[in-house]
């Protein structure tokens, strides 16, 4: 058997992966050994080296969190090993609050601290709007940045680096609000490395479906996912679900019926705070559609 080396998961497309091995080892193009052993960016990897720029993943390391969206065909990891969730929303083009209020709770799922930012508040004419749809975030404790990346970058850097530096932070945002910009900012020889993998990884014009982990300047690291339209999180459990709302903790204790879905049930206390105005209409019909999509 060939010696056994350590690395981590830098790139992902499909199921051909980039490992970058331990002590400057250098980077390896790796295979899962059967479908169990299928990895995602930033999980800790052994490989067993078939050649010169080959080897085979033999074993996953245990991973602290994994981050991946589902529906009732597949699943899609994200990525793996994170502390932070990046989700970048822009004045224009108008943002999916679906997918903002999905990631929020595959957030809380894995105790992942969130950072929303949004940005081209140069572009004025959409500003109040944007700002007006993030409030009700805000009064969730959600801290909300505002960036500017291409008409103020060093504001940008300065109020980003220092959240990221020393961090495993994943980057989601739909397509036009900015990701890019934001990633080449960030992480100045992103475009070059990019280049680096598409060689690797002979990924040729399909580079920009991968899963890319830039090591920060400062420590950390930033993992850049495709932008995604679907965010499908059938995988969660209903437990898990209610619990990801932060604004029907303090309600859950009070409804008539012990087993209290929160739906249509009599004396809720969650749906009496809904009617009350005390839980935003949208937040609740979030929660009765993620329900509803785990029993399609
Ligand atoms: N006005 C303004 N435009 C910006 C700003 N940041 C990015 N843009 C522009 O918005 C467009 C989309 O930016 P990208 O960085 O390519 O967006 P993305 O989120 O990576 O989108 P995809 O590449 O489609 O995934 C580009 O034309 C950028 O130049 C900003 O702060 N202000
Ligand atoms: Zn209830």
């Amino acid at each position: 058997m060939n010696a056994l080396e350590q690395g981590i998961i830098t790139a992902s497309y499909g199921r051909h992966y980039l490992i970058e091995l331990e002590n400057n080892g250098g980077l390896l193009q790796g295979f899962p050994r059967g479908k169990k052993n299928e990895a995602a960016v930033g999980d800790k990897v052994i490989c067993e080296r078939r050649s010169n720029n080959q080897g085979v993943i033999v074993e996953i390391l245990p991973r602290h969190n994994l981050l991946y969206r589902s529906d009732l065909f597949k699943s899609k990891y994200l990525a793996a090993n994170l502390d932070q969730l990046l989700i970048v929303l822009a004045t224009e083009p108008y943002f999916s609050e679906d997918l903002l209020g999905r990631a929020l709770v595959a957030a809380q799922a894995n105790q992942l601290t969130v950072l929303i930012v949004l940005n081209k508040i140069d572009l004025g004419a959409q500003l109040a709007n944007a700002r007006a749809r993030l409030n009700v975030y805000r009064g969730l404790g959600f801290e909300v940045l505002e960036t500017s990346v291409c008409a103020n970058p060093e504001a940008t850097h300065e109020q980003l680096a220092g959240r990221l530096a020393g961090r495993a932070t994943l980057l989601l945002g739909q397509s036009g609000m900015g990701k890019s910009t934001l990633v080449n900012l960030l992480v100045p020889e992103a475009q070059a490395a990019t280049r680096e993998i598409s060689t690797a990884l002979k990924t040729g014009k399909h580079t920009t479906t991968l899963t890319r982990l830039y090591t920060l300047p400062e420590g950390g690291v930033l993992i850049d996912s495709p932008g995604f339209q679907e965010f499908g999180l059938q995988h969660l459990s209903e437990e898990t679900l209610v619990r990801a709302f932060a604004e029907f903790q303090p309600f859950l204790g009070s409804c008539r019926f012990y087993n209290c879905r929160h739906l249509h049930e009599p004396d809720c206390a969650v749906l009496t705070a809904l009617a009350r105005g005390e839980i935003a209409l949208a937040r609740h019909a979030l929660y009765m559609q993620l329900l509803a999509e785990k029993k399609r």
